[in-house]
């Protein structure tokens, strides 16, 4: 399943974003913000219960977060700009790190790194990726997790192509996909276009 959020502030963070002219500052700052709005919608489904305590007026049964806890899981490099943002709207996640590149030639995913929380079988994960290009990425991401033993996992991606989000759909049925876009398609070099360019460079300036 896939949820577009079409909501006015993010299609407009995102087409500033996709502009050329935009700085790395401003690009990490709409980042930051346009993961917070996604996150808003993609944990739209927490589990709330009522506890019962006094406001300063009087006693009462309000809502507060429950059920399984959270793990917030960044694809490096770009995700960790998502995670990082989250984390404060989340703050007893836990977070874990997938370092993850595409090989420039093959487009195949190089994992290098993963440190995640031990009890990731007990939560809910969300797993953060600005960029759904290929797929390949976020489908190898998520086999590590199922390997860790999570079998909750929501993907949060700002932008997606249809060919990724496909990979993800016959790969991994069970992962919903919640992104800000779907752009048209992938260039001859697996870049998503129109797109907003490499996400990582636009992100931490490398280029
Ligand atoms: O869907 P895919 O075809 O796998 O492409 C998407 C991946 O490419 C980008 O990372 P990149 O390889 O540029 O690594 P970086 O974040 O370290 O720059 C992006 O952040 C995704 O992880
Ligand atoms: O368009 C793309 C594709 C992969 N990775 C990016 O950062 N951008
Ligand atoms: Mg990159």
């Amino acid at each position: 399943m896939v949820t577009v959020v079409d909501h006015p502030l993010v299609q407009h963070k995102l087409s500033v974003m996709r502009d050329q002219h935009t700085g790395v500052k401003e690009f990490r700052e709409l980042a930051s913000e346009l993961s917070l709005l996604l996150a808003y919608e993609a944990m739209r489904d927490l589990e709330v219960v009522p506890a019962r305590f006094s406001t300063p007026l009087e006693e009462g049964d309000f809502p507060m977060l429950s059920g399984k806890k959270l793990a917030l899981v960044a694809i490096l490099r770009a995700g960790l700009v998502m995670t990082d943002a989250i984390v404060n709207l989340v703050p007893a996640a836990k977070v874990g790190h997938i370092g993850m590149y595409r090989d420039p030639e093959s487009l195949a995913p190089v994992a290098y790194y993963a440190k995640l929380p031990a009890d990731i079988s007990e939560r809910r994960v969300f797993l953060t990726d600005p960029m759904l290009a290929t797929g390949g990425s976020a489908s190898a991401a998520i086999t590590k997790l199922k390997d860790a033993g999570a079998h909750s996992i929501k993907l949060m991606t700002i932008l997606s192509a249809p060919e990724g989000i496909a990979v993800i759909e016959r790969e991994h049925p069970d992962v919903e996909i919640v992104t800000a876009a779907i752009d048209r398609q992938l260039d001859d070099h697996g870049y998503i276009v129109p797109g907003l360019g490499d996400a990582g460079d636009r992100i931490y300036g490398t280029k």
